[in-house]
């Protein structure tokens, strides 16, 4: 990538620089008090810490737990910066706007979200620490990267600050259509915090439509599409500055991924896996951070249709869903867990013989070790969300189906459907249609039709791994600043 980070040649502060809600890591406080580091939750962790590594740059974020204030420390060749949230931004600037008002309003407002004035204070004023502990922590005229909806202000702030950074922002969850976004009392406020960036990135063309649309709508800023360009990017006039949008569909260091499944103890793992749940003859996976974008419960509907109609066999199929905690004081997310855990409860109840459920559900973090011997084990993976911005556990399912067997069910509406055009596509509204999916991908198809769609889906993901996305997005970058 050719961004070489560590400090600077004074010393002073990193030339590369990810700015992101949490940090790689998650301080964990125990019962008797002890501290440790564990690995934070999420594809975007899975996905700038990949990069970061390859690159020695510096990571500003919030420790994970409420005011916590370590000093910088350097892990696994990134320096982390903490920035401290006490227990009242975490309640109102993280669980309130980022994940009850943004987040449910970029995903389609598949439930509704929340405005409040208080909310909103505390992001703004979040983001402003956000933005001073990033200035501190930057060498003159570093590039600065600036990631996702919990900090839509910085760029703006960070510039006003520091106007001899270059800033790079990506959005990981959808970008809404207009008259969505349109709702938010602060609209205004948050485009041109959005638009302090030099390039503004979205996983889909979609998603950079949306934004180029509004700039004009909101603030008059006019925009043309660069037909040259590779990305389809195109350029937002805002006052005597050009802002490049583009669309980066990110994506997961693949080689990585490939060769940990290919590895003894990933195949002996996977097989032991299969023999614990009773050898089944299909076995089926799904795995979420538990948020109800992500339609575990449409899932498990389907499932129970299936059982009930006869047309799949609880003596021969096992569906394994693991389930990692997530946003779990939000109330939506709690709405959802009990949906979730009464279904499977009921599928058990109903299908279930004694020592051989048909559903097992596992609400906890699974090591990566383990996780990839899952993935290995499993026969047809679901990944059914109701909106989603990207989706890398069904590119990381592709990327472990090693001998080309396995097959993926996806939905529509997950980012990773752009690309992944041969996968099981289903739209999760359509419940008897993800039911055929399902049907077809465990059952009806013949072997070599799974094969040759999983060929196809592991030339697309091989191809276009984590590193590419980096390198797509900072040679249009640099583009830009050079322009
Ligand atoms: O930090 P949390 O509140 O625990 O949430 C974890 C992350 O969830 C979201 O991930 C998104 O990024 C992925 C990678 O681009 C993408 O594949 C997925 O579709 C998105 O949902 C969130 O956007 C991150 O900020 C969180 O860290
Ligand atoms: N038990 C689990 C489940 C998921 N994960 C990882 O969490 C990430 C989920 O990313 P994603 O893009 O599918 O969805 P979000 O959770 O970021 O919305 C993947 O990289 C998974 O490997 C994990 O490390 N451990």
């Amino acid at each position: 990538m050719g961004r070489d980070a560590g400090t600077s040649s004074s010393g002073v502060g990193a030339d590369f620089v990810v700015v992101a809600n949490r940090l790689p890591v998650d301080l964990v406080r125990t019962a008797d008090g002890t501290e440790q580091w564990k690995a934070s939750p999420g594809g975007l962790v899975t996905a700038l810490e990949s990069i970061l590594k390859a690159n020695h740059g510096a990571w500003v974020g919030w420790p994970g737990v409420p005011d916590a204030v370590p000093e910088p420390f350097d892990s696994d060749g990134i320096r982390l910066h903490s920035v401290p949230l006490s227990a009242h931004d975490v309640e109102l600037y993280y669980e309130g706007f980022s994940n009850a008002t943004l987040w449910p309003l970029f995903h389609d407002v598949v439930v509704p979200p929340e405005y409040h004035r208080e909310w909103w204070n505390s992001y703004r004023d979040v983001n402003e620490r956000f933005a001073e502990a990033t200035a501190a922590a930057a060498a003159h005229g570093a590039t600065v990267w600036v990631q996702d909806y919990q900090l839509l202000l910085v760029p703006r702030l960070l510039r006003e600050l520091r106007p001899d950074l270059t800033i790079g922002f990506f959005l990981h969850i959808p970008f809404p259509p207009v008259e969505l976004f349109m709702q938010l009392p602060w609209r205004t406020e948050l485009v041109e915090g959005m638009l302090g960036a030099d390039l503004v990135g979205f996983h889909l063309p979609g998603g950079a439509d949306n934004f180029r649309i509004l700039a004009n709508k909101l603030r008059g800023h006019p925009s043309v599409r660069l037909t040259s360009s590779k990305t389809k990017a195109a350029e937002i006039r805002v006052d005597d500055r050009m802002v490049r949008v583009g669309a980066f569909p990110i994506s997961i260091d693949s080689t990585a991924v490939d060769s940990l499944a290919r590895s003894r103890e990933t195949l002996a793992r996977a097989a032991r896996l299969r023999d614990e749940l009773g050898s089944p003859r299909v076995l089926m996976l799904g795995v979420d951070r538990l948020d109800y974008t992500k339609g575990i419960d449409v899932r498990l509907r389907a499932l129970e249709e299936l059982f009930e109609e006869g047309r799949l066999d609880p003596a021969e199929v096992t569906f394994l869903q693991l389930a990692t905690p997530s946003r779990e004081r939000v109330e939506q997310y709690q709405i959802m867990r009990s949906r979730i855990e009464e279904s499977v409860g009921r599928i058990n109840g109903m299908f279930g013989e004694i020592g051989q459920p048909v559903v097992t559900y596992i609400h906890r973090p699974v090591p990566k070790s383990e996780l990839t011997a899952f993935y290995a084990a499993a026969d047809v993976m679901l990944v059914t969300p109701v909106r989603d911005g990207m989706n890398l556990v069904a590119k990381e399912y592709v990327a472990t189906c090693t001998d080309g067997a396995g097959a993926l069910v996806l939905s529509e509406f997950a980012g990773a459907a752009n690309e992944l055009r041969q996968a099981y596509l289903c739209n999760p509204h359509d419940l008897e249609g993800v039911k055929d999916a399902i049907m077809a991908a465990a059952v009806e198809d013949l072997p070599e039709e799974r094969r040759r769609r999983m060929r196809a889906l592991r030339r697309q993901v091989l191809g276009n791994d984590v590193h590419a996305w980096a390198r797509r997005f900072f040679d249009t970058l640099d583009a830009t600043s050079d322009s």
